[in-house]
Order: C-alpha cells, then sequence, then structure tokens
C-alpha cells in the first residue's frame, strides 16, 4: 500500500534558556491528545514545501514561506498492522514566519526548549528522531510501529544528502 506523503515544519526560536521548537496538542483526527509537530496531507497537486506553508497557516495562524523554510529530512511511518496508516514525511525547519502562533481547531501550540520536549506526551518514536533532526541533523528515517500502533518495533537512521537524493521517486 503507497503511504500517504505527509509535511512536518519545526519552527525553531531562541529564549531565554535556549533554542526552542513549537510543537502543538492535536485536537483531532490522527493522533489526537499527542504533541505532534505541525503539518499534515499534501492536497492534490501540492509540493511538499507547499504543504508545510499550508498547515502552519492553518493549524497556528502564522506565514511562512517556502524559501525560508530549511528541507531536514524524511521520516517513513509504518504500521504493519495498519498499512492504511503508513505515512512518508518530508520535514522541515525554519526560524523565519511573520505572526504569531495561536490555536486553531486542530492544534493548541506550544513552545517547548530542546532539552525538555515532552516526551512522554508524543508519540513513542518521536525520542529517536525528532531531537536529532531539530539540532540540524539531516536525516531518513524509517519507523516500524509495533503491533499496537503505538509502542516502537524498529528505527532505523541515516544521513540523507538534499532532498533530491533523499526523497523517494515519485514523492
Ligand atoms: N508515528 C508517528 N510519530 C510522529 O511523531 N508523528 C506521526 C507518526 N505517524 C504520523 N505522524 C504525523 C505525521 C503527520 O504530520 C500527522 C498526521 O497528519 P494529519 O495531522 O494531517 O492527519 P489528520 O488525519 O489529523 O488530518 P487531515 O490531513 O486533515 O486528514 O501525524
Amino acid at each position: 500500500m503507497t503511504a500517504a506523503h505527509v509535511t512536518l515544519c519545526f519552527l525553531l526560536r531562541d529564549g531565554s534558556d535556549g533554542q526552542e521548537v513549537l510543537l502543538g496538542t492535536k485536537k483531532t483526527g490522527f493522533g489526537t491528545g499527542k504533541v505532534v509537530g505541525v503539518g499534515g496531507h499534501l492536497e492534490a497537486g501540492e509540493t511538499a514545501l507547499e504543504a508545510a506553508c499550508r498547515e502552519v497557516r492553518e493549524e497556528v495562524h502564522v506565514t511562512v514561506v517556502p524559501q525560508d523554510l530549511v528541507f531536514a529530512g524524511t521520516v517513513d511511518f509504518e504500521f504493519p498492522r495498519r498499512p492504511e496508516w503508513n505515512m512518508f514525511t518530508t520535514v522541515f525547519l525554519t526560524g523565519k514566519w511573520e505572526g504569531e502562533p495561536s490555536e486553531s481547531d486542530e492544534i493548541t501550540p506550544r513552545w517547548y526548549g530542546l532539552e525538555t520536549l515532552p516526551v512522554e506526551q508524543m508519540w513513542a518514536d518521536a525520542e529517536h528522531w525528532v531531537p536529532a533532526m531539530i539540532s540540524g541533523q539531516r536525516l531518513a528515517v524509517r519507523v516500524i510501529l509495533a503491533d499496537d500502533n503505538e509502542s516502537v518495533a524498529e528505527v532505523h537512521t541515516a544521513a540523507c544528502g538534499d532532498s533530491a537524493t533523499c526523497l523517494q521517486p515519485g514523492a
């Protein structure tokens, strides 16, 4: 089954105790109740970059533009017990945006220090790849979820180059 193509965009800022990342509590849909990155599914005809900009605007009411997003890698989420949930994620980082993040119907945003990520409220796999990616390692990650669709069965991580060499053909 072909994985759905989704995006995530991590906004980064300098806080009083070091760098901070914008995450949010998901209010609806996939992963409701978890603290997640801002992002979602690509719409027909959209590139990952365009989708990331749209999702940031829709979910946290902030404007980011494609030229300010930095490609950070990819994450392939595989749910062997629920292959219809498989997702291929293109991840971006940015330190530039316009506006102040605010709550939407989909997410309640909040800034977190990189050293104090709320890993117990995030997907169990997140600690295996989120800190590395937001600290600037460009990675191609493959996450295989366990039979409960929550725990981590396997995580494979490889360095990846630019988006042209990292993305799946046709993605
Ligand atoms: N195992 C996992 N760990 C993780 O950290 N994020 C995951 C994950 N599996 C999926 N995700 C993320 C990727 C994607 O950004 C998000 C799901 O996309 P969406 O929020 O768009 O889904 P929804 O079904 O809620 O919304 P729609 O796109 O509006 O249908 O969940």
